[in-house]
């Protein structure tokens, strides 16, 4: 990271207090920045980040995205965005469809919108895997978020606010997630519930997500969407990695797949890839900028597309169950966890 680039900036971040939030502001707090403002709805998250944090430097906003007069409050005089408030859990927004499209379309919109007309200099949106060929209500309002990003950014042009979007998949150890899920099942001596043991996700750690978004912020043109290439896992093969790790003889019990999930998920699609330029452990998707007479461009990645595959978490790299327990060690919550259970 050049932290150059945040030196004397005022930096907001939406959703500021959730996991990613956390560790975002312990990585540019390191660099000269001017101000950070945290903006979410949860007072209690604040006042207790608040008290942990002690820094000056760090502002406080209550508000929530669907609200434009507290997005724009928060905007003022703001230099980077970054956008990551989001309903976020497949089955509740499965659930509250209209909540999702609430906050993930309707208020991504609102930042947006007020990124622009404050003239900000850069604005990077959060987006999922989930987001790609979704099924889920949760995948298809975040798919709609990158839209309304790169429909505001295709009538910008390159002096004006900089939006770029990036897509991952499935942190390791988020709250809510699968991994802190096993741990507890290993700890009570209960059963693992896989839901099928084929089913692939792209795995990575939330510094590498970080890694993703400073790299989205350094790069970024206009329109564009970031990947972060990963390696995947079947359920099963993380579930025998974990039950390694602990040397736990809990049973697998398999209970089948959830509400609207996938078998696999994709990172980006054939015809995104003839729009993508390889950066090495990045690929850049250029936004589409085409108008709308299509038959000018007839010529140009149409036979390409059809040799492509998409890229997903059934054909990228397959971890093995050595390699899941090596990935699963690096991360710190997991070796607490191990510390508490005895095994380090
Ligand atoms: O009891 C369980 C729960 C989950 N799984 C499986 O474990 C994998 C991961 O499940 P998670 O619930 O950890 O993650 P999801 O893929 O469902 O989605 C998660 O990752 C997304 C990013 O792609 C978003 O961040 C989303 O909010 C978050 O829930 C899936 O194959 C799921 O079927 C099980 O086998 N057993």
């Amino acid at each position: 990271m050049n932290t150059k680039d945040f030196a004397g900036k005022t930096v907001l971040i939406t959703g500021g207090t959730g996991s990613f939030g956390h560790e975002f502001l312990d990585v540019i707090r390191e660099t000269d920045v001017k101000e950070i403002r945290v903006f979410s709805r949860d007072e209690l998250k604040q006042e207790m980040m608040r008290l942990k944090l002690k820094d000056q430097r760090v502002r406080f906003y209550i508000g929530d995205i669907r609200d434009r007069d507290s997005v724009d409050q928060a905007m003022r005089g703001v230099d980077l965005a970054f956008h990551a408030a989001a309903l976020k859990q497949v089955p509740s927004c499965e659930f509250f469809p209209m909540q999702a499209l609430l906050t993930n379309v309707v208020g991504s919109h609102n930042i947006v919108e007020s990124a622009i007309n404050h003239q900000i200099e850069s604005l990077v949106c959060l987006s999922t895997d989930k987001a790609v060929l979704p099924v889920n209500a949760m995948g298809m309002t975040k798919g709609l978020m990158e839209k309304v990003a790169q429909a505001a950014a295709r009538g910008l042009g390159d002096s004006d606010t900089k939006i770029s979007s990036v897509r991952y998949g499935n942190v390791m150890y988020s709250r809510g997630s699968v991994i802190p899920l096993f741990i507890n099942q290993i700890k009570q001596g209960q059963p693992l519930t896989v839901t099928d043991p084929d089913m692939t996700r792209f795995l990575l750690s939330l510094r590498s997500a970080i890694d993703l978004v400073l790299f989205a912020f350094e790069n970024a043109r206009q329109g564009d969407i970031f990947v972060r290439k990963a390696p995947a896992s079947t359920v099963q093969d993380l579930a025998q990695a974990l039950k390694n790790l602990f040397r736990s003889d809990v049973p697998i019990e398999v209970i089948g797949t959830r509400h609207a999930e996938k078998l696999f998920e994709t990172l980006t699609t054939a015809g995104e890839l003839v729009r993508a330029e390889d950066m090495g452990d990045y690929l850049r998707v250029f936004m589409d900028d085409r108008d709308l007479n299509y038959a000018k461009y007839f010529t140009e990645g149409q036979q390409e597309e059809k040799t492509l595959e998409d890229y997903t978490s059934h054909n990228t790299r397959r971890l093995t169950v050595p390699e899941i327990e090596e990935l699963l060690l690096s991360l710190p919550d997991v070796q607490r966890e191990l510390q508490l259970a005895g095994q380090r």
